[in-house]
């Protein structure tokens, strides 16, 4: 039987974009060949920075229609709370498929927390969303196998950087946890996040990554922000043998 191929997936992180002009960055980096708009939900607590809530958020759907994949990065120690209210408004999606990820981090449910990461998750479905779980650098992989191994989570996120801000630097050593999930599992959906750019993509997708997040290298790359997606793409499409 033929196995489906591993998608290629750029997205772009608004983290870095000009807030002010939320719905036409977001439509620039589309324009230009964000495949999903990746959107950085910090609330001031598990991460010390504040970044967006559901009102905003319900102003960027409607900027950019309910064609978009927007992959909502929950750094926050309430996940179950802010992902009810981001679902909620979310509009209607008539699509096919979800057009919503909710992303989590597994730190936030403690050491025997994994009762509550399933529900969770279970409760993503329910909205129609796409769940996945995120890891700090200084957590191990292992603590979501049984996640995946459930297939309560359509991607594992590894962070590349400390999660709060965006321009740091890329951290090569959190590279075994993406090759011990790839080898592990050949299909899962393994995103990095956290300094990508033209300079480190071919790591992170040779390790195994097949969702890059960017924010700075893109955002900053102002006008050339097409050909920054090309490269990222490009990075990807070379470590997963699709023709570049
Ligand atoms: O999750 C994040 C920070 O917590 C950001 O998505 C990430 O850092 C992307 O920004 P950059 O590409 O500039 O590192």
């Amino acid at each position: 039987m033929q196995s489906k191929p591993l998608a290629t997936i750029v997205a772009p992180s608004l983290l870095s974009c000009d807030f002010g002009n939320l719905g036409a960055e977001a439509k620039r980096v589309l324009d230009a060949g964000a495949d999903w708009l990746h959107v950085d939900v910090m609330d001031g607590h598990f991460v010390d920075n504040l970044t967006l809530g559901p009102v905003v958020f319900q102003g960027l759907r409607r900027a950019v229609g309910q064609q978009v994949f927007l992959d909502c990065h929950f750094m926050t120690t309430a996940p179950v709370f802010w992902i009810e209210q981001f679902a909620r408004v979310n509009g209607d999606n008539q699509g096919p498929a979800p057009n919503l990820g909710c992303t989590f981090h597994y730190e936030v449910f403690g050491e025997d927390g994994l009762r509550m990461a399933l529900a969770l998750c279970e409760r993503v479905r329910a909205l129609r969303a796409r769940p996945a779980v995120a890891l700090r650098p200084s957590t191990p992989v292992e603590a979501v196998l049984p996640l995946v191994d459930a297939a309560a989570v359509d991607m594992v996120l590894i962070m590349t950087v400390e999660p709060g801000h965006g321009g740091q630097s890329f951290m090569p050593e959190c590279l075994p946890k993406v090759r011990f999930l790839r080898e592990r599992y050949p299909l899962l959906d393994i995103q990095a996040d956290g300094g990508i750019g033209l300079t480190t993509a071919d790591a992170a997708a040779q390790a195994g990554c097949n969702v890059l997040v960017s924010g700075s290298a893109v955002f900053g790359a102002g006008p050339d922000a097409g050909r920054v997606i090309a490269g990222l793409r490009e990075a990807l499409h070379r470590a997963h043998d699709h023709s570049v």
